[in-house]
C-alpha cells in the first residue's frame, strides 16, 4: 500500500521512526510534512494527508502529533475520512476491521517508538471485515458524509 505521513511540530520527533516502520513492512511512503521542528499547526498538515486520500494517491495514512487527538480532529473534518487516535493495539487493528479507519493518529508526546512500531503494524495488517454489520455501520457513516453541510 502507499501510505501517507504527516506530522506537526509535536510529533516530527517520531516521525522518522513511523516511516522507518511503515517501510519495514513493506509499504511505500508518502511525507507531507512537516520536514523540521519548526512550529506548525495541525490542521495544515491534515489537509495535506487528507488530500492524499481523497485523490487516490494513498490508500490510508498515519498522522503525528503531541496527542494525536488535534489531528484526528481535523482530518475527521473531511469528507471520506475515518480517523482515530490509536494508543493500543487493539484499538489499531480493531478500528481498521470494524470501522474501515484510513488515517491512523498517534501521539509523540504520548507514545514511545516500540509502542509506535507495533500501533502501525496492526493498523497496516488490519483490513475492512467482509460482516454484513461493519458494512452497514461504515455505511451510514458515508450516509453522513454525504449529509454535512
Ligand atoms: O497534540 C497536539 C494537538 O492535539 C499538538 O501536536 C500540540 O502538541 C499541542 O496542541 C500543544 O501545542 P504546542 O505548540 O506544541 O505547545
Amino acid at each position: 500500500m502507499k501510505i501517507v505521513i504527516g506530522s506537526d511540530h509535536a510529533g516530527f520527533p517520531l516521525k522518522a521512526h513511523v516511516i522507518e516502520t511503515i517501510k519495514a513492512l513493506g509499504h511505500e511512503v508518502l511525507d507531507v510534512g512537516s520536514h523540521d521542528a519548526e512550529p506548525v499547526d495541525f490542521p495544515d498538515i491534515a489537509k495535506l494527508v487528507t488530500g492524499a486520500i481523497q485523490s487516490g494517491e494513498a490508500e490510508r495514512g498515519v498522522m503525528v502529533c503531541g496527542t494525536g487527538v488535534g489531528a484526528s480532529i481535523a482530518a475527521n473534518k473531511v469528507k471520506g475520512i475515518r480517523a482515530a487516535v490509536c494508543h493500543d493495539v487493539h484499538s489499531a487493528h480493531q478500528s481498521v476491521e470494524h470501522d474501515d479507519v484510513n488515517i491512523m493518529c498517534i501521539g509523540a508526546q504520548i507514545v514511545g517508538p516500540w509502542l509506535a512500531s507495533d500501533l502501525i503494524k496492526a493498523y497496516l495488517e488490519a483490513e475492512f471485515s467482509t460482516s454484513e454489520e461493519f458494512r452497514r455501520r461504515v455505511e451510514k457513516l458515508h450516509e453522513m458524509d454525504r449529509e454535512r453541510q
